[in-house]
């Protein structure tokens, strides 16, 4: 009889401190495999093989290979979609029981059920936790027991609730020599799946205790690199959300707000599935009627609309997977407003370029940027490029660096004038809106 093992299965929880699902699995009292699938299904749809996202993954599971092996044991990696994989462990393994952590984007629901039930028909549980935020689904509810759609009131009870219980790490460390002893056959290369690494460099895992000291005060300056760049170590879970958290209590409440924003946009993406499925968070914003013009779409893509703030923003995602907050509300504004573009196609933009692309966030950004979410920005309210940038890039500094071309005849036009946009985002909003009262 084959030995009895437990398997705890990375996906978006790429460490081995301070994990929720690593934790009770090591305490199982069997040895723990511990398991990636580089997911064909998720992969084989990515356009672009230079892909830095699979490249971070890449680069982070070779680390956790590295990290294992020094316990004795190795990562258990595959490539290939996730049920036949597991049809296969069930078949080399003794396996007593499996624990991941929840995730709440759709594909992952689906995928989670179906490997449940097949376990389950082998009568092997699956236990989930929660790990990627501080509170999650019915946690934080109001005082009728409703959802929170709306951010203050939301923020306001994740405070009320939060305590050390909540914040305080899983010590995962202790339990370390309950790693299968053993090893497996590696990590595929990055050539044997068909992509291939840029080499350029991903943000630090580390954040200097100043740059959270003078968040509040500079974060919203895209000149001056001054956000925490958490992000991408946040979507793949290769930093705690808790330990995050703490630092975060510790130092500066406005760097905490956002790290509450990320958990009301998880919550809201469990209790209002249709935002899954396409649909405008208010049901009213699906009726207006989008320009859609796909040169002036194009233009947006490139950076080539004549709105250097906007341009700048969209040139620095293209070059480096990654655009600065305010800017992402700048540029999405300009899209769904100046433009009248379906947000949708801005999301899925976003979504292909983004680094720390997370389905829940930019969901919810781009709907309270085109003003159908929940929280959102109203229909009345258009950014002004020109006004944002003379604000918060007071210098030029940013629109110089992703835009040098800024004062040369090559540099277009605006696309639209900003008045005449105004004015027909408002009208055309305000139609879609008014039906409903009638
Ligand atoms: C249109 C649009 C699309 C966005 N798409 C994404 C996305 O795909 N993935 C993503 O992680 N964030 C997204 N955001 C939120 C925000 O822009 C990024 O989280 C932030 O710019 C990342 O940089 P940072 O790590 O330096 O953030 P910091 O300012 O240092 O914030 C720390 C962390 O808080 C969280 N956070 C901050 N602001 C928000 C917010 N508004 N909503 C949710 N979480 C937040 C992030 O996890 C971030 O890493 C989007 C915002 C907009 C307006």
């Amino acid at each position: 009889m084959k030995e009895k093992i437990t398997i705890c299965w990375l996906r978006r929880d790429l460490r081995l401190q301070d994990q929720a699902a690593l934790y009770h699995a090591l305490r199982s009292g069997h040895p723990v495999v511990v398991l990636f699938i580089f997911d064909r299904e998720i992969l084989d749809d990515l356009d672009d093989r230079r892909d830095r996202r699979v490249e971070f993954i890449h680069q982070t599971v070779t680390q956790l290979q590295t990290a294992l092996q020094q316990h004795g044991s190795d990562l258990l990696v595959y490539y290939d979609r996730p049920l036949p994989v597991w049809k296969q462990l069930l078949q080399q393994y003794n396996i007593a029981q499996v624990h991941i952590n929840h995730d709440y984007e759709q594909y992952a629901i689906d995928r989670d059920a179906a490997v449940r039930t097949l376990l389950e028909s082998q009568d092997i549980p699956l236990y989930s936790y929660k790990d990627q935020c501080i509170f999650d689904r019915d946690e934080v509810l109001s005082k009728a027991g409703k959802p929170y759609s709306v951010f203050t009131p939301y923020s306001k009870a994740w405070k009320a609730k939060v305590n050390d219980f909540y914040l305080r790490s899983y010590p995962t460390e202790k339990y370390f020599k309950q790693f299968y002893q053993g090893s497996f056959s590696g990590v595929p290369t990055l050539e044997s799946m068909n992509f291939e690494a840029l080499g350029k460099p991903f943000p630090a895992q580390e954040i200097p205790v100043a740059t959270i000291e003078t968040y509040a005060e500079k974060r919203d300056y895209p000149a001056l690199e001054a956000t925490s760049r958490m992000s991408i170590h946040l979507r793949f879970g290769t930093v705690s959300i808790r330990e995050l958290a703490r630092k975060a209590q510790e130092l500066s409440p406005t760097y905490l707000n956002e790290l509450i924003w990320r958990d009301f946009y998880f919550q809201v993406l469990y209790h209002f599935p249709h935002i899954n499925t396409g649909h405008a968070f208010r049901k009213e914003y699906d009726r207006i009627q989008w320009r859609n013009n796909e040169a002036e779409f194009e233009a947006w893509c490139q950076g080539r609309t004549g709105y250097p703030l906007v341009d700048a923003g969209m040139r620095q995602m293209n070059e480096t997977g990654f655009m600065h907050n305010r800017i992402r509300m700048v540029t999405a504004s300009f899209l769904a407003k100046h433009l009248l573009i379906d947000w949708r196609w801005g999301e899925a933009y976003f979504a292909k370029k983004l680094l720390d692309y997370d389905f829940s966030a930019n969901n919810g950004g781009w709907q309270w940027a085109a003003g159908s979410g929940c929280d959102a920005s109203p229909y009345f309210r258009v950014f002004n490029p020109a006004l944002q940038a003379k604000k918060f890039d007071p210098k030029g500094q940013y629109v110089k660096k992703w835009v040098p071309e800024i004062d040369q005849v090559d540099y277009p036009d605006p696309i639209v004038e900003h008045e005449t946009a105004r004015e027909r985002a408002i009208q055309t909003y305000r139609r879609a809106v008014k039906k409903d009262s009638n």
